[in-house]
């Protein structure tokens, strides 16, 4: 059977960290402060990225015990995903954090959306969806999952009819939260530990359980998907991740 086509766009990294709490706690106001304003420079530099429309980025802080922060970066190559990670090493910010876990995947949309005779790189609003700006939204969800390769719920050996009408349904629920939920879908088959990531926005976090509690009893999701861990944060700025850490500094 043939892979289905996929359209793919901008290489993202999913970077989260921990804050390493006693080297952190161990400097002193006036440091740490300065250690926040150091990394300014760092969030600008992507922040005008961004604004170029050569990359995205978004900064978040994480609730509960998985991690602290996640920085979620897109670039077009591998290359610069990797530039963009040396950068953020060479701050001084850095060196007080630890990564908890990190994601490597590249946009990707179905195929079939590319109507017939298209010009993919012309198409403006199929580029926004393969180079997509982190939604300005307060909050985020990010999960990895697979689609299941078990007889009789193996994903893989459905035809390419079936396998349509179940995305049909999916994308059906997906869009009664249009405005409340916005979806980037990354694949990652041969680029890290899962098949997807999934990272939802949305600027009422109990949208997320809405949505996902709803797809579970779809059958693309109830027979077919197998999850990894959760992890739900805020969007913050340079100016709410200072305070942040500030307060955690005590
Ligand atoms: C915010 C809502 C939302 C909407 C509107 C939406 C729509 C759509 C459409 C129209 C399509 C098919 C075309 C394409 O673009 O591929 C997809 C595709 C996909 N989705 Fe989705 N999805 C959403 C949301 C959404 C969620 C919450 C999840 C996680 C599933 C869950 O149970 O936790 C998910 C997963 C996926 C995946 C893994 C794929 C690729 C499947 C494959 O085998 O290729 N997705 N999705």
């Amino acid at each position: 059977m043939p892979a289905p086509h996929t359209l793919d766009g901008w290489y993202v990294l999913h970077d989260f960290r921990t804050v390493k709490r006693e080297a952190w706690k161990a400097l002193d106001g006036h440091t740490a402060a300065a250690v926040m304003r150091d990394l300014r420079a760092f969030i600008e530099a992507e922040l005008d990225a961004a604004r170029a429309r050569t990359a995205s980025f978004g900064a978040f802080v994480i609730a509960g015990g998985k991690a602290d922060l996640l920085f979620v970066y897109m670039r077009p190559t591998l290359e610069e995903l990797n530039d963009v990670k040396a950068r953020f090493e060479s701050t001084r910010f850095a060196d007080f954090t630890d990564r908890a876990y990190s994601y490597v995947s590249v946009v990707e949309l179905g195929g079939y959306l590319a109507k017939p005779g298209v010009d993919i790189e012309q198409d403006e609003a199929l580029q926004l969806r393969l180079k997509p700006p982190v939604p300005n939204m307060r909050y985020v969800c990010f999960y990895p999952m697979n689609k299941r390769r078990v007889h009789p719920d193996n994903w893989y050996m459905l035809d390419e009819e079936e396998r349509r009408k179940h995305l049909i349904v999916h994308g059906q629920i997906g869009r009664q939260y249009a405005g409340k939920v916005k979806q980037i879908i990354s694949g990652s088959v041969g680029l890290d530990d899962w098949e997807w990531g999934v990272t939802l926005y949305a600027d009422d976090p109990i949208h997320f359980k809405k949505l996902i509690y709803e797809m579970r009893f779809d059958e693309s999701s109830a027979r077919f998907a197998e999850f990894g861990p959760f992890y739900v944060g805020q969007q913050v700025d340079h100016e709410a991740l200072t305070q942040w850490m500030m307060t955690f500094h005590g």
